[in-house]
């Protein structure tokens, strides 16, 4: 199916100087009560089992707003307050506006399809029944926008309605999506305004009683802000999730499609990060604990972003997470964060770029698509003449090509040998970028692998393999551990998170590996 690609999501550059004082204030002002474990949020949306286990939402953990600070890399970011260590949660945020997925899932339904002709030119039409029309991805991803819009916009009217008696989360989250903006626009482009209220309604109401003759913030500016800073759906793009809604009767398995986070816009980009997000929904039951039990209900069911540690982080350094798919090369690294504005000069960046100038091969030559042995060629090529962390998970998308076509005729020589690579690269994925979804689809496949070598040597009478299984177990579960928290030390959850990545990491055709998002 031919898709209407879309720019990808751009972080802006932001000059604003009142930005980051405000949400600095705001991060103040949330509760910052004691976590015990919030992993439970991951595995499902019915009350965690343990009673014992208690959260606050938001959840604001060991970090601070800087601003031109000696250790963050460029303008505002946030830094560690204290010495952290791997797999520790840094915060947990609802979203300021997001799209509601089960509203999003039933206008995709149901929304008339003139409606989206604009945007949508090759819209798909079903073989067999001429009246099923099918919608693509870039028309969900258009009605998403649309419901973020009104939802913005219906914060906005709480702030134009003085009188009403507005529940302080939701004066407090317009407040909050007002500083995201500002802050991403420059400072000559920001209206004076008298008070916080004035300025929202001069920048986002049509209606606005202000001198202004047009509102600066008009549904384009909007949109753009929306793409450059809203986070879209994780694992998947909108055209896969199109295509689970179109084909699968019940469909609604995703939990969030859009959705704009302020705090998180704060966090720099880094090729060799220390912190990663995931996602989780927050239970429909009693058993969060925020500071007011008012913010309890309004959060509910609502989704929240985790953002954990991936590596200890020493107190005082700036946290960091990579803005596009950690495993493509320098070159293609550098030719993507050009459109965010700036190059990147991490360690991993400079590492990389010596490691290519010291060798005589300044390029590594292109493969053919889907031939072993041309793949082969090339990753020996990086094995014996650039073999270094950075280089490796630069190459890991080759990396998993070359396993996914070389297991499809399997033996058990070649099973040896794919994990004898796949062991180095799950070691230079702990160095650069521990816990990211390239590394744990390597590292579900070689707990597969593991167990296929342990069935062969019982079936042969060999030599166990039980150590490779052992082995393996352990990686993998330190990495679920590392990346959605420490679930209670409780291994049941860890088991249901694995089962988790894993259904979502393996397909019919290989191990997945992320090529246009990331997660
Ligand atoms: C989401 S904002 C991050 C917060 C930003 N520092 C601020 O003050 O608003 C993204 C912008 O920060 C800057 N930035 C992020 N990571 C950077 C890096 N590694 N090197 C240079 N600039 C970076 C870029 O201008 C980028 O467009």
């Amino acid at each position: 199916m031919p898709k209407a690609k879309r720019k990808p999501k751009k972080k802006a550059a932001s000059s604003s100087s009142d930005g980051g004082e405000s949400i600095n204030a705001g991060v103040a002002n949330l509760s910052l009560s004691p976590l015990n474990d919030v992993s439970p949020l991951l595995l499902s949306s019915a009350a965690p089992k343990d009673k014992t286990l208690s959260f606050t939402i938001p959840y604001i953990g060991p970090i601070s707003l800087v601003q031109q600070h000696q250790s963050v890399v460029h303008g505002r970011g946030l830094v560690v307050t204290r010495d952290v260590s791997a797999g520790e949660c840094l915060f947990v945020i609802p979203a300021v506006a997001a799209a509601p997925i089960d509203e999003v899932y039933y206008r995709f339904l149901d929304e008339d399809e003139e409606d989206y002709d604009d945007i949508d030119d090759d819209i798909e039409t079903s073989n067999n029944d001429a009246s099923v029309v099918k919608k693509d991805g870039p028309h969900l991803e258009s009605i998403a926008e649309d419901m973020l819009i009104e939802q913005i916009q219906s914060l906005v009217d709480i702030l134009d309605d003085k009188e009403s008696a507005c529940a302080k989360e939701d004066i407090s989250r317009a407040h909050s999506l007002l500083n995201a903006f500002v802050s991403q626009m420059s400072s000559d482009e920001v209206p004076s305004a008298a008070t916080n209220e004035d300025l929202m309604k001069t920048l986002l109401l049509s209606n606005a009683n202000t001198d202004m003759d047009k509102t600066v913030l008009d549904r384009e500016t909007m949109l753009n802000i929306i793409r450059r800073n809203a986070f879209g759906p994780d694992f998947h793009n909108y055209d896969t999730v199109a295509t689970c809604w179109n084909t699968t009767p019940d469909g609604k398995k995703y939990n969030r499609l859009l959705g704009v986070y302020p705090l998180s816009a704060m966090i720099n980009h880094s090729c060799s990060p220390n912190a990663v997000r995931v996602f989780g929904r927050i239970p429909n039951s009693s058993s969060c604990h925020p500071s007011g039990s008012e913010i309890c209900d309004k959060i509910q069911g609502r989704e929240v972003m985790l953002v954990h540690a991936n590596k200890a982080i020493a107190k005082g350094t700036e946290i960091t997470w990579s803005y596009i798919p950690p495993s493509n090369p320098l070159n293609e690294r550098r030719e993507a964060l050009s459109k965010y504005g700036f190059t990147c000069n991490c360690l991993r960046c400079v590492q990389e770029e010596k490691a290519l100038t010291a060798s005589p091969l300044t390029t590594l030559g292109d493969h053919l698509p889907g031939n072993e042995a041309s793949m082969r060629d090339m990753i020996q090529t990086i094995e014996q003449n650039l073999s270094c962390n950075e280089i490796r998970v630069s190459y890991a998308s080759l990396y998993l090509e070359y396993f996914n076509t070389a297991l499809a005729q399997s033996d058990i020589d070649k099973i040896n040998d794919i994990l004898k690579l796949a062991t180095r690269l799950h070691f230079s994925f702990v160095a650069c970028n521990n816990a990211c979804t390239e590394h744990l689809s390597i590292l579900h496949m070689c707990y597969d692998l593991a167990g296929v070598l342990h069935t062969h040597s019982l079936q042969h009478k060999s030599e166990g393999a039980m150590t490779q299984v052992r082995f393996w177990t352990e990686q993998l579960k330190k990495t679920v551990m590392t990346r959605y928290g420490n679930l209670g030390e409780n291994l049941e959850n860890v088991r249901a998170l694995m089962k988790h990545s894993k259904l979502v990491l393996r397909r019919k055709d290989g191990w997945y590996s992320v090529n246009d998002k990331f997660i």
